[in-house]
């Protein structure tokens, strides 16, 4: 162990980075964190292979990866790699993922692209950075991109793999607990404009997806509950008994335990690995996975993305769009007032907002939801279930129902 600390301290000692002053006791604490999960690693990591149309790649689970190393060199094909992430990550995960990869990798050029935290950033201007980054660096088709981050990270670095050269690898290397159980997994990148989520992106699978669950120890508690947001969802569209497991398992994982966050991790990426294998462009069943997202992302929208200041952040909005999807579904008559009932305490269980926030209109939501990308010529597209783990795709639902939800 001390020759592994002796190595992690003289790389760390010798990385230069332009965009982030780091100071030295956050250097030593990083360094110290991954050293104390170098022996957990050896218990493990899980791995998960998924297809997709770009090749399969593969989805490795575990605690101090990334002081490991070895996944996230292995997975880096040419010379270069843009290592893009955000201020908050530069500061606690970054100098331990340089170190690992500067000491297995040598033969690498590296640099370090980092922008401001937080969803208003997930911006056109802030991908036109990323991609100068990769200009400056001079990257070649077969440089990489290494994600960093949260899903704003990941799906902003990820458009700028899809988009540099009309596409280079990017490793997606999630921070936060929402990107590790959904965003770095299928292969959805892009950014946001002023008038919706997400509207501008492309499908761009990674190379590969190296989730390191010790990272979750320094995420705020509020961002752990948003992505149990996530995590809720994949049981209410696909799998009952998950929504009970979580339920035994909500102290656990609200306390950071590591089995039950390993496992929540493992399950939640085994829901979204098979359905994106099946459906990789969602032309069918893939849909399911914006169970809550049409209220959602109207919601956030309609915010202005103001999460880190005031709004909702991306997995309480999901939270708040799921209870409607569920109201919806039972006003419809297509499920029990008892499922909805039951959605409902697990996400307060979780902390989780449940509510439309106050002050937003009804009818700007509704006028929102009109650029979902689920909708198509014929109308909206709700994503609505037929009770807990049976979600559904829906046409020609009346507005007047949403309307009545939204009000509600
Ligand atoms: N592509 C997809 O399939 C997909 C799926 C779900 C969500 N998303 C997108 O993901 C975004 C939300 O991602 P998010 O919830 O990860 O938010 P985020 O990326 O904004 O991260 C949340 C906050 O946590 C900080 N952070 C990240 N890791 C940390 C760590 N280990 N320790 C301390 N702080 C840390 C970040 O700096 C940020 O302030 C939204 O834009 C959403 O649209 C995409
Ligand atoms: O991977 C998917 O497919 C999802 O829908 C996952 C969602 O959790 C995620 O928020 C996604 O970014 C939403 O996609 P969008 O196509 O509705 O913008
Ligand atoms: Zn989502």
């Amino acid at each position: 162990m001390s020759a592994v600390r002796t190595a992690l301290y003289a790389q760390v000692a010798d990385i230069r980075i332009d965009t982030n002053g780091r100071d030295a006791a956050s250097v030593h604490g990083a360094v110290e964190s991954a050293l104390g999960l170098v022996d957990i690693v050896a218990r493990e990591p899980r791995r998960l292979d998924v297809e997709s149309p770009r090749g399969a790649y593969a989805i490795h689970v575990g605690a101090g990866l990334l002081a490991d190393g070895r996944q996230l060199a292995e997975a880096i094909r040419g010379r270069h790699v843009l290592i893009a992430t955000d201020a908050n990550v530069a500061r606690i995960q970054l100098p331990v993922l340089e170190a690992s990869l500067r000491r297995l990798r040598p033969d690498l050029v590296i640099a370090v692209h980092c922008m401001p935290p937080g969803e208003a950033e997930k911006t056109l201007g802030r991908w036109q950075e990323a991609v100068a980054a990769l200009a400056k660096l001079g990257a070649t088709r077969d440089a990489t991109v290494v994600a960093l981050g949260g899903g704003v990270v990941g799906d902003l670095a990820g458009f700028a793999a899809a988009t540099w050269m009309r596409g280079i690898d990017v490793v997606q290397v999630p921070t936060t607990l929402l990107a590790m159980v959904d965003s770095s997994v299928g292969g959805k990148t892009g950014v946001d404009l002023p008038a919706g989520k997400n509207l501008v992106g492309a499908f761009h699978p990674p190379a590969a997806v190296i989730a390191d669950t010790a990272a979750l120890s320094t995420l705020p508690a509020r961002e752990l509950r948003a992505g149990l947001a996530e995590v809720v969802k994949y049981g209410a569209i696909f799998d009952a008994t998950f929504l009970d497991w979580l339920d035994d398992r909500a102290e656990a994982l609200l306390a950071g335990d590591p089995e039950a966050t390993a496992e929540a991790v493992l399950r939640s990426c085994r829901y979204k690995a098979d359905v994106v294998a099946r459906d990789p462009f969602e032309r069918g069943d893939r849909a399911l996975l914006n169970f809550g997202h049409t209220f959602g992302h109207a919601i956030e929208t309609e915010q202005g993305y103001t999460g880190a200041t005031g709004g909702l952040v991306h997995g309480e909005a999901v939270a708040v769009g799921m209870v409607l999807a569920a109201r919806l579904s039972t006003a419809l008559g297509r499920a029990a007032q008892a499922d909805a009932d039951r959605l409902l305490a697990l996400l307060q269980r979780f902390g989780l907002p449940t509510r439309v926030p106050a002050g937003l209109d009804p009818s700007a939501l509704l006028a929102r939801m009109r650029l979902d990308k689920k909708a198509d010529a014929a109308g909206l597209r709700f994503v609505l279930w037929d009770g807990a783990g049976r979600g559904v795709i829906v046409r020609d639902v009346p507005e007047s129902a949403v309307m009545a939800v939204l009000a509600g």
